[in-house]
């Protein structure tokens, strides 16, 4: 856990030893090749105390197994009981008082705890590759060994905020130039450092403890302050751990460290018992385990072996195509870029230079690395024949199956055998698109979400034919792009889009029955959504909807004549959304839709006087009593639907667990990540709450099915609602309440 030894005569190496990233667990980890338990916290205190009391010993260095500092705490711990303890606070106060120099060899990463025994060392050395920050934010935490006192003292008050509510990790670079470290090398850095701890021998170590230290003065800090912390907590949307993180280095500001110490320990117990730690830790690793794919035939990431991408195409540079090419770009991927011709061609190169043009801007190394400007990296094209040697194509048009059907078959004639085909599509059916192509295996769905070089989410769908080689290849490509890969299985609007539907759907008929849009938004964003669903189609667009209720035949010309204004297939339905697209109420791109905006691709949303007498009229017209619709029922029948539809996802093989849902919601949908994501806030309101509510609103609207509670939810609740890491495990098994 961790291991002692001597690097040169007078230095002892402690060196952080718990694979994979050198986590600081304080659970007792048992070692089954040697006879002793210890966490690595008591190693490391042991490791100090051994150094201490050695007089042969004068000056110590820490570093990490593996080129691997630490990644801070164990995760895991913190929702597990304590079986001891032992905190990770006391020691780096152990570290710092040392009466012989201590200094870190920082190798790969310095995170959370990792990075707060580092600042507890007289001094650090990082390798020039190395990385560091604080993220507890990002885990609904902050920096609880004394990180938040020791990191203003060292680098100042605006950069320690900066690092401390962003979570951000930095290059060492950039850590030398905050003071964040002493030297920087490129050499090996252990070496470096016990180099170092030798020359340190017999000098003062006051000047090097940071406790000791003021914290530098700023001429504004309480103004400064007041306005950081009014911006996180914009920024936050109901996220408790940026605030707090902003009250704890106030604290350093204005007590002595002792009391600084104090304060931030009883902010760090407040977030760890809040909830929103659970809820984000939990989204921490179900990001990791989706990664971990399977499907209902048996294939899975263990077996797959993803085929390398040294070339790839996007077809189409409509607003999706120029994201997913500028991410190619950025994933050093060569890539041509295909249109059908060379009005729309020269269009499109403009777009993606323009975007290419500020992600090199954001970079460290800018536009160099990058290299978009070299032929060899990216390529522009109206002919397909192009595309011979690419190894994948991204076709980016624009939602219409026989035009997919059109580009696929032409790519089946003209790509190398082993060529991968994807579709970029939301919802449209992927064994119809495979079926016109020699390669069904080979083709599989590609959900990206706008703008696709900045959302981090891409749905992986899956056909009937798809091998698990094309799925192992679509998500190893995920991962170059950094983006977040979910494997989901094929049906209408796949995981995300389907979930949403019901969701929409309510939120239109609350407008019906008496709430407005800016009630319905203002709800949902309350509750930590980014954007309500009405501000959020005006964004998308209301016509994208309006095409495809057409092409479905809910609406438009072939709509059967004395179809009900507000009944389809026997359910109930509401054209709401359909007569805004008939006044050419399209949303923020012709300045008017569900809201009215300054200007035609205006952004800033008014409630419109017009759209509230417009729904007076229409409920007038279709005699609907309107009533008072509190904000309790708006987030219950708009959330519990969607969850609704999720259990029925799962029920049916779509996802194969409640993670994918939820990384699904928070990457790609706004969902807020201190509420863990839908399936997960369904196991914290109460599987049996859920039903309940489902079946009370279900009775009042029995038109509506996507409330009737699905059968997976019934059946989990009879089983007396297991753990959600369980729900799985009981999709097939005997309930005897049921
Ligand atoms: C009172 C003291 C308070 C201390 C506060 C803290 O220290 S809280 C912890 C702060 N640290 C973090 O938030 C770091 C989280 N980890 C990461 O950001 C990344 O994992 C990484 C370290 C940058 C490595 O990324 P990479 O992409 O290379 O690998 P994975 O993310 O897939 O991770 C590999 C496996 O390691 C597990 N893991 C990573 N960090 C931790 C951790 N801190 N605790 C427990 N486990 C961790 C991760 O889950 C992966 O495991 P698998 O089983 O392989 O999925």
């Amino acid at each position: 856990m961790a291991q002692y030894a001597r690097g040169a005569a007078a230095v002892a190496v402690i060196r952080l030893r718990n694979p994979p990233v050198n986590a600081l667990s304080w659970l007792l980890v048992t070692e089954p090749l040697i006879s002793f338990s210890l966490t690595v916290l008591q190693a490391l205190e042991d490791g100090l105390k051994r150094a201490d009391a050695d007089p042969s010993v004068k000056a110590v260095t820490i570093c990490g197994e593996n080129g691997k500092f630490s990644a801070g705490a164990d995760i895991r711990g913190f929702s597990s009981p304590r079986k001891q303890g032992l905190g990770l606070g006391p020691i780096v106060s152990l570290i710092e008082r040392s009466e012989k120099p201590v200094v870190a060899a920082i190798e790969g990463i310095a995170l959370g705890g990792g990075l707060e025994v580092a600042l507890g060392c007289h001094y650090r050395i990082a390798h020039v590759q190395a990385r560091m920050g604080l993220p507890e934010v990002t885990i609904g935490l902050l920096p609880g060994a004394q990180g938040t006192q020791r990191l203003p003292r060292l680098v100042g008050v605006p950069a320690a905020l900066d690092l401390i509510t962003t979570g951000r990790h930095i290059p060492a670079t950039e850590a030398l130039k905050l003071g964040l470290v002493d030297e920087v090398v490129e050499e090996n850095t252990v070496e470096a450092a016990i180099r170092l701890a030798n020359k340190l021998i017999g000098q003062p170590l006051g000047p090097r403890r940071l406790s000791l230290k003021p914290v530098p003065k700023l001429p504004n800090m309480e103004a400064f302050l007041s306005e950081a912390l009014a911006k996180v907590k914009k920024r936050a949307q109901g996220c408790l751990a940026p605030e707090l993180c902003v009250q704890a280095i106030k604290a350093a500001t204005e007590q002595p460290f002792a009391d600084g110490v104090r304060k931030e320990q009883e902010l760090f117990n407040i977030l760890l018992t809040s909830g929103q730690a659970k809820a984000m830790q939990y989204a921490f690793f179900a990001e990791r385990a989706v990664e971990k794919w399977t499907t209902p035939s048996g294939a899975s990431w263990k077996s797959a072996s993803p085929q390398p991408i040294r070339k790839a195409a996007v077809i189409g540079l409509g607003t999706m195509g120029r994201g997913i090419v500028t991410s190619l770009v950025k994933a050093k991927i060569p890539v041509v870029a295909l249109e059908q011709n060379l009005e729309y061609l020269n269009m499109g190169r403009n777009a993606v230079m323009l975007l290419l043009e500020r992600e090199a801007m954001k970079m460290e190394q800018g536009a160099q690395a990058l290299d978009f400007h070299n032929p060899a990296r990216l390529q522009f094209a109206v002919d397909f024949d192009v595309l011979r040697d690419v190894d994948l194509v991204i076709e980016a048009v624009f939602e219409n199956m026989a035009l997919k059907k059109e580009i696929f078959s032409n790519l089946s004639r003209i790509c190398k055998p082993e060529a991968f085909l994807c579709t970029n599509t939301s919802a449209l059916n992927i064994d119809e698109i495979a079926s016109v192509t020699g390669r069904p295996q080979q083709v599989i769905g590609m959900h990206f979400f706008s703008p696709a070089h900045v959302m981090r989410l891409l749905e992986i769908i899956y056909g009937r034919q798809t091998s698990p080689t094309t799925i192992a290849t679509a998500m190893q490509l995920a991962k170059v792009m950094k983006k977040v890969g979910v494997v989901v299985g094929n049906c209408f609007g796949f995981v995300g889009n389907r979930m949403m539907f019901p969701y929409s759907q309510q939120a239109v008929f609350l407008l019906e029955e008496g709430s407005r849009p800016e009630d319905v938004d203002q709800a949902l964003e309350d509750f930590g959504l980014k954007i309500g669903p009405f501000r959020m189609s005006d964004l998308a667009g209301l016509d994208v909807g309006w095409r495809s209720r057409k092409d479905q035949g809910l609406t438009g010309p072939s709509l059967a004549p004395g179809t009900p204004a507000r009944q389809r297939r026997g359910y109930r339905y509401s054209p709401l959304p359909d007569l805004l697209c008939e006044k050419g109420r399209f949303g923020q791109k012709t300045g008017k839709g569900w809201y009215e905006y300054e200007k035609a691709g205006g952004r800033t949303a008014k409630p419109d006087p017009w759209v509230h007498s417009f729904l007076c009229e229409y409920r007038n017209a279709h005699q609907i009593k309107t009533r008072f619709i509190d904000q309790e029922e708006i987030l219950e029948r708009c959330l519990y639907s969607l969850i609704n539809e999720g259990f029925d996802i799962l029920a049916e093989g779509i996802a194969s667990g409640p993670e994918h849902l939820d990384v699904v919601y928070i990457n790609g949908y706004g969902w807020p990540k201190h509420r863990g994501g839908p399936m997960f806030y369904a196991s914290t309101v109460g599987l049996p709450n859920i039903l309940a509510k489902l079946q009370k609103y279900s009775e009042i609207h029995p038109d509506i099915p996507q409330l009737r509670p699905s059968a997976f939810l019934k059946k989990l609740v009879a089983m007396g609602s297991p753990l959600l890491n369980d729900w799985m495990s009981h999709l097939h098994k005997q309930s005897n309440k049921l």
